[in-house]
């Protein structure tokens, strides 16, 4: 299989290259997992975040869950809020919104239940996530937390993955090339 270096400050991972569609690939990052990565990407994305006040971390499930956590605790914000993929019993009344993301074909949706939506009215937001690729899922975030009230004032992640490398809207640590034709067996 062929392997992607992702090289982080001192920590360098091998990545496999998955394809997504006929001679298109990413480079899967699989933070779930890895403790060492999640915490010095979270230190890293601390530091952005120094000048940035906020009230509330927000994640998408589930790769975005060990790094908010992370963040959560290093920026001293005891409470971060998680945008589900499915509605929950317990959920009183979802707020759902409908996503597009690069790793799936099959419809997707983000739920945030109202208990968290009451929470996050006129809070200042920071979206949080390990990767942003073509930028479904943080488009759909967006979408969900302004129909809330809620006020995003950034938008983190590790990876930034093809034309999302180029946006200026989004404090990454890294730039992941998609890969074309030259990666195909
Ligand atoms: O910019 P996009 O094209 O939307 O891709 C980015 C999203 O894809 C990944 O989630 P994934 O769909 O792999 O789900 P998972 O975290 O539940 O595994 C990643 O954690 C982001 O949320
Ligand atoms: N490169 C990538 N690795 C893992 N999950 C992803 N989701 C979107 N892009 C991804």
């Amino acid at each position: 299989m062929q392997q992607y270096q992702l090289r982080l400050g001192p920590l360098t991972r091998n990545l496999p290259l998955i394809k997504i569609a006929p001679n298109t690939r990413i480079a899967s990052f699989v933070l779930l997992g890895d403790a060492e990565l999640t915490q010095y990407a979270a230190q890293r994305l601390a530091q952005r975040l120094t000048h940035t006040p906020f009230d509330y971390l927000v994640t998408m499930e589930s790769k975005g869950i060990p790094l908010a956590q992370a963040l959560s605790q290093l920026t001293h914000h005891p409470r971060f809020i998680v945008l589900r993929k499915s509605v929950k019993p317990y959920m009183t009344h979802p707020h759902t919104i409908a996503v597009t993301a690069i790793t799936t074909h099959t419809p997707q949706q983000l739920v945030l239940d109202d208990a968290d939506a009451t929470l996050l009215r006129g809070k200042r937001v920071v979206i949080v996530d390990d990767v942003i690729s073509t930028g479904g899922s943080l488009e759909a975030a967006n979408r969900l937390l302004q129909q809330v009230g809620a006020q995003i004032v950034a938008q983190t992640a590790i990876l930034a993955e093809g034309a999302a490398g180029t946006r200026t809207d989004i404090e990454f640590l890294a730039k992941l090339p998609l890969f074309d034709g030259n990666s195909s067996e």
